[in-house]
């Protein structure tokens, strides 16, 4: 397979970014960045360190301001909506929240800022497995252990999307069946999951849908099975994709 591929509809989509472009002085970061995503699916947006994965979900997330280009969520952008949190549950860095603190307390801290009812800090716990770790200090979690606050915390609000940056980042075998398990169910219901990646085939163990960055630029998007089409594995495909040799930019 080669050469551009765009296979997403743009009809159903939850997501929908359109060209967008981002500069910091001379350098471009991403560049002319669109596609779409569908509600009952997992999404994932894979690439290396430092495509540009970031950037894009920041700018969806209205944390940075495109220099070109729109990134609508339901369509609009993000700082549109009413209440953003009971949309989009958002884990743009997992391992955020303040060492001293307790789990709970950084899952209180959020909940009242947004006013979320007490009762769903303890639901979410119970959802990622952490109620018995919920008063311990954050800094005794292990990495997955702060993912998997990340995602309670990103789930507070009960949002119809989540956007998971590296949400597999760190987790062993089981940690990514757990997720893959709690994401299925998720899209079942008909929610939207966007998480980005830059561990191809880790991550295809868990997508329905790819998109393909690579240095600023998408090159690839479509199903899982079309994308993978012809090659042994998604790092097979990328390798191919892009032209480039095993190691180069892993
Ligand atoms: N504020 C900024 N000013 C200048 N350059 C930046 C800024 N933010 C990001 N970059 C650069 O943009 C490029 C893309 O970064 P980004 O974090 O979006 O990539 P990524 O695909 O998420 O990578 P990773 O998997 O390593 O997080 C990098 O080269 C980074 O150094």
């Amino acid at each position: 397979m080669k050469g551009k591929k765009h296979m997403l509809t743009k009809n159903n989509e939850t997501i929908l970014l359109n060209n967008v472009t981002k500069t910091y002085g001379s350098k471009t970061i991403v560049e002319n960045v669109s596609f779409a995503v569908r509600p009952g699916r997992v999404t994932g947006f894979l690439g290396p360190n430092g495509a540009g994965k970031s950037t894009t979900l920041r700018i969806l997330l209205g944390i940075d301001r495109p220099t070109s280009g729109t990134a609508l969520i339901e369509g609009k952008p993000y700082i549109e909506h009413a209440q953003p949190l009971r949309t989009v549950g958002a884990m743009i860095d997992g391992a955020s929240a303040i060492p001293e603190r307790r789990g709970i307390d950084h899952l209180s801290w959020i909940a009242q800022s947004n006013r979320i009812p007490k009762q769903r800090i303890y639901e979410v716990l119970e959802t990622v497995g952490l109620t018995n770790a919920a008063k311990m200090r954050v800094r005794k979690y292990s990495l997955g252990m702060k993912q998997r606050l990340g995602l309670a915390a990103a789930l507070l609000g009960e949002p119809r999307i989540l956007v998971l940056d590296e949400p597999v980042n760190g987790l062993d075998p089981e940690g990514i069946r757990t997720i893959r398990g709690f994401l299925r169910e998720y899209v079942q219901k008909g929610n939207t999951v966007l998480l980005s990646s830059h561990l191809m085939d880790e991550t295809s163990k868990i997508v329905d849908d790819i998109v393909i960055i690579n240095k600023g630029k998408i090159i690839v998007s479509g199903t899982l099975d079309d994308v993978n089409k012809g090659y042994s594995s998604l790092e097979e495909a990328f390798l191919g994709l892009t032209g480039s040799k095993g190691g180069e930019s892993w």
